[in-house]
């Protein structure tokens, strides 16, 4: 469209009329309007909507509206969500070292293995969860793996998948048909897994509490009245739960047990396949480009010598696998399309045309027209991560290649302003910690190159269809 129309062009998606900018300068005009309480992406994935309304799921719906319910709920877990790299590190690096372990044998060697699309997302879900409850439940290992949480993965990917259906035909819900029951029958089954998760989780470390603090007493030390517990004074039954997104939200006091139950299931469901899908074209992106693996492996091995990534310099210490990451959005992104709905009109100027977009009209950034301009960027259509890399990002500045490459809004796959992604720092430290472990222990390459051909297919996401087959090889000096 951006070849054929130029830098601005209306188009219809999913029956409704939008425009569509390709200049993210004029674009930011849009995002300085976006007002206290600004209309987040989520809100168009009507599917979800609906859902929250029809079971009557309140923080659902308050995380799908756009006024001070909205803010209350995000203020509600914000904080622990943006919380400082290295709480949330150690626990994600444990993940990661669990999965590549056995991800050798599981993708390729037993017989019966796992396709690596699938691997990947268990491995975004047995991360996540590390961040949620302290600990991996090792969905990537077949030996220990719990039926029921592949039960939430497979029913995750399903409701995931299913929504990006529904998006496009909205006629099934009208009619019943299957894509909707088998949509509703997954979304049910993810948010009771997130709830019943939550529970046990919470009253398993309020027992552990509970005994600790008996067996203080019985040694004539219990001081009472929760002193001493680092978990803070909160008012809350749950001093107990220190480890983990869950506890950090329930001892802030903001929101109550019954409460934090409730946003696991969406919390899940926002985070673990949004990051599996990134890392699916990661993964692909350097399977696809040996040379490319070859040197962020030798980076890795400078840089970690073997060591998981557990702080935040560590990541800083490694530039090309940022640049990685950076290219892979660039060429591969999740989303062709950055979205904002305003509550007012506005006038966007556009090579010196004046173009007034009216209140509550979709207006979205194409994120594939810039960056992959032959005009801006030198060989746009390969995978180059060189061209992340400082000095190529310092050469290019003040010049339209760096608009094209380096302004913000093409910088990651999370949106901007108040609605930017509240996942947004734990989903870039699962996926570099997770890169940075297989990288260094396995060679990722095509199990059949000659058949390694796919297309990217809009779901809720882009993804690669079909995604080819992974081999995985252990690396020799590891
Ligand atoms: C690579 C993985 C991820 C991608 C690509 C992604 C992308 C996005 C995008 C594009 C938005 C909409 C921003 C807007 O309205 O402008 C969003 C919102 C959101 N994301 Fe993520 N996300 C990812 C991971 C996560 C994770 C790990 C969580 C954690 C639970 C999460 C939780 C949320 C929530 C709660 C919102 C709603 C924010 C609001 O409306 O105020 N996401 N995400």
């Amino acid at each position: 469209m951006y070849s054929e129309y130029g830098d601005v062009y209306m188009m219809s998606i999913m029956g409704e009329d939008e425009y569509v900018l390709c200049d993210p300068i004029a674009f930011d005009a849009v995002l300085r309007r976006e007002g206290k309480f600004p209309i987040g992406a989520s809100e168009s994935v009507i599917p979800f909507k609906e859902y929250y309304d029809e079971t009557n799921n309140t923080l659902g719906k308050n995380s799908m509206s756009h006024g001070p319910e909205w803010r209350e709920w995000r203020r509600s877990m914000e904080a622990d969500m943006y919380a400082e790299w290295e709480v949330y590190l150690p626990a994600i690096a444990d993940a990661a070292s669990r999965i590549s372990k056995v991800a050798g044998y599981e993708v390729t060697e037993r017989v019966d293995n796992i396709a690596f699309e699938d691997f990947l997302s268990r491995s975004a879900f047995d991360m996540f969860s590390s961040v949620m409850y302290g600990e991996s439940p090792r969905t990537t290992d077949s030996d220990v793996v719990d039926p029921a949480d592949l039960e939430f993965v497979t029913s995750t990917q399903a409701a995931f998948e299913l929504t990006g259906r529904l998006l496009f035909n909205p006629l099934e819900k009208v009619f019943g048909g299957d894509i909707y029951r088998s949509f509703k029958i997954n979304m049910d089954r993810t948010f009771a897994f997130g709830s019943e998760r939550t529970a046990k989780y919470i009253s398993r470390v309020t027992e552990e509490e509970q005994r600790e603090a008996g067996a203080k007493e019985d040694r004539g030390g219990a001081t009472g009245g929760g002193e001493g517990n680092d978990a803070g004074n909160s008012g809350c039954p749950v001093t107990a739960v220190k480890n983990g997104l869950v506890g950090r939200l329930v001892n802030r006091g903001r929101l109550s047990v019954e409460d934090v139950q409730s946003m696991s299931g969406p919390l899940l469901m926002a985070g673990v396949d949004t990051t599996a899908y990134v890392m699916s074209w990661l993964f692909l992106n350097l399977a696809s480009n040996p040379a490319v693996q070859t040197r962020l492996a030798e980076e890795l091995r400078t840089v970690l010598d073997g060591a998981d990534v557990t702080t935040a310099k560590q990541m800083q210490d490694l530039p090309y696998l940022k640049a990685c990451i950076r290219e892979s959005h660039r060429l591969t992104p999740t989303s062709a399309m950055m979205t904002k709905t305003l509550h007012e009109d506005v006038d966007v100027d556009v090579d010196g045309m004046a173009y007034r977009i009216p209140a509550g009209r979709r207006i979205s950034l194409n994120l594939r027209a810039y960056p992959m301009d032959p005009r801006y960027v030198d060989d746009p259509t390969s995978y180059v991560p060189e061209r992340f890399l400082p000095d190529a990002v310092r050469a290019r500045s003040g010049t339209m290649s760096g608009v094209a490459l380096d302004h913000p809004a093409f910088a990651d796959p999370f949106g901007r302003g108040k609605r930017r992604c509240t996942g947004s720092n734990l989903a870039i430290a699962e996926i570099t910690v997770l890169a940075a472990r297989m990288v260094q222990d396995y060679e990722i390459s095509f199990a059949d190159p000659k058949r390694a051909m796919w297309r990217p297919r809009q779901r809720l996401m882009l993804k690669a269809d079909p995604y080819p087959d992974i081999k995985l090889v252990r690396r020799v000096s590891s």
